[in-house]
């Protein structure tokens, strides 16, 4: 079917992805997954070479280097923002206890990853640390995205990690579900952080070259898809099932992830993890290693598409007329300074209206404080949030990446 270095085209003309391989040069906040078939060797503990070399690599794209690459140079090596999502905390259990292989019972599963999990971000920290970066231990749950005080709680601890120039290494929490254990699902796990932290760009780094038209363990004959669009269904009749002992989703996970990845805006590589400078030489701008799945839709658009689909509106704060201009006109967050009054019960999280005061809509969001104490916050500074509330959960009402106008 299509061959390497060719745009998968029968579905998606060339223009929508004409300019996806630039735009994963200037991307800045990046998620990058491992998974199990790579992290480790042979699935018997993990491989230290394998993550020592990966952290060099962050350690350069971080840094806002394309330094592996054909020197074509990022947006002035601005710094960029990374997150880990790294499984192998099984493969490095079962060897830990003595396993020679994989449990059948999730029990025995889940306590190997309780175990594994331990050497999994000492060798993070360690290889980071190594390398200049600091890092941080993340465990979460599909379900803790589909709650949305929790989803505000990750995404504000994952956002100032960022901030402060850290990696946050996440895996999922084995012990509390076994679904994701199972389904051996780390790859939705990624594309579910790359959502909440509105990123723009995932890379998922396996044990293949990048996505093929089949299994290239099974089919020889099998050619790279070099570029495509995320969510092409077609793609996922390509996509066969894991090929190691190890690895469990296999690519249809992985299609699936870039579709969900795409919801927000970030596009999805699926590549290599040992090829030489993998990290690097793509984000310097190279475009024949791994397959690219861009996203169709832009960040803004998508961000106002997935707040449309959570519409259920559950209460509004009314905004002063500086305040309108500020998210109208400015793209600014809501502070609670412009708040003049709130109006029904939401607790935060959930999607509110913001309007005038002449009770014109003017956006929606998701709300940081619940009306109670919404209430207390109109017209204070956020400085004063700590003093009124006796917390400060984030400084802004709404913030500006989970609002839109309309
Ligand atoms: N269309 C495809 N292109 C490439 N690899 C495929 C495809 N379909 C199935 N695979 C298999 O998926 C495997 C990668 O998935 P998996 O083992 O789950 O890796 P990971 O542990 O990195 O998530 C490959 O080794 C390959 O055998
Ligand atoms: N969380 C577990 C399972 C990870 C997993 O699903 O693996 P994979 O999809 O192969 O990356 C672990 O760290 O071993």
């Amino acid at each position: 079917m299509q061959q390497q270095d060719k745009a998968f085209s029968h579905s998606h003309p060339s223009t929508d992805g004409a300019n996806a391989w630039d735009q994963v040069r200037h991307a800045r906040r990046i998620v990058v997954k491992v998974g199990s078939s790579l992290v480790t060797n042979q699935g018997q503990g993990l491989d230290a070479a394998a993550i020592s070399e990966w952290a060099r690599q962050l350690s350069l794209i971080v840094r806002g280097g394309p330094q592996g690459g054909a020197g074509q140079g990022t947006d002035n090596g601005q710094r960029r923002e990374v997150i880990m999502v790294s499984s192998g905390a099984i493969a490095e259990g079962m060897k830990r206890m003595g396993m020679a292989r994989r449990p059948r019972e999730l029990h025995e599963l889940q306590a190997a990853a309780a175990v594994g999990q331990m050497g999994l971000v000492q060798m993070y920290e360690t290889m980071l640390r190594h390398y200049q970066l600091g890092s941080a231990q993340v465990l979460l749950t599909h379900a803790d995205m589909a709650d949305r005080e929790r989803y505000l709680n990750a995404r504000v601890t994952l956002l100032t990690l960022l901030k402060r120039g850290i990696v946050p290494v996440i895996n999922e929490n084995d012990t509390v579900v076994n679904d994701e254990i199972r389904f051996g699902d780390n790859d939705t796990l990624a594309a579910l952080v790359a959502n909440l932290v509105v990123a723009d760009l995932l890379i998922i780094l396996t044990d293949q070259n990048g996505f093929y038209t089949a299994d290239p363990r099974k089919h020889p004959e099998a050619t790279k898809v070099h570029l495509a669009q995320a969510g092409d269904v077609a793609l996922e009749a390509m996509a066969g099932g894991a090929g190691s002992a190890i690895g469990t989703g296999g690519m249809l996970t992985k299609v699936l992830a870039a579709k969900r990845a795409a919801r927000s805006g970030a596009s999805t590589i699926i590549a290599w993890g040992r090829e030489r400078d993998i990290l690097p030489r793509l984000m310097g701008g190279e475009h024949n290693i791994g397959s690219l799945l861009y996203a169709p839709m832009h960040k803004l658009q998508a961000r106002k598409q997935w707040l449309a689909d959570h519409l259920q509106l559950h209460g509004a704060v009314v905004i002063d007329a500086g305040a309108v201009s500020k998210i109208a006109s400015e793209g600014k967050s809501l502070l609670p300074v412009g708040m003049v009054a709130v109006r029904g019960a939401f607790t935060r999280g959930e999607v509110i209206a913001i309007e005038d005061e002449s009770g014109r809509q003017i956006g929606r969001g998701l709300a940081n404080y619940n009306d109670q104490e919404a209430r207390k916050l109109c017209r204070h500074s956020s400085d004063d949030i700590e003093g009124l509330l006796g917390y400060v959960a984030e400084p802004e009402m709404v913030h500006r990446d989970n609002l839109v106008l309309v």
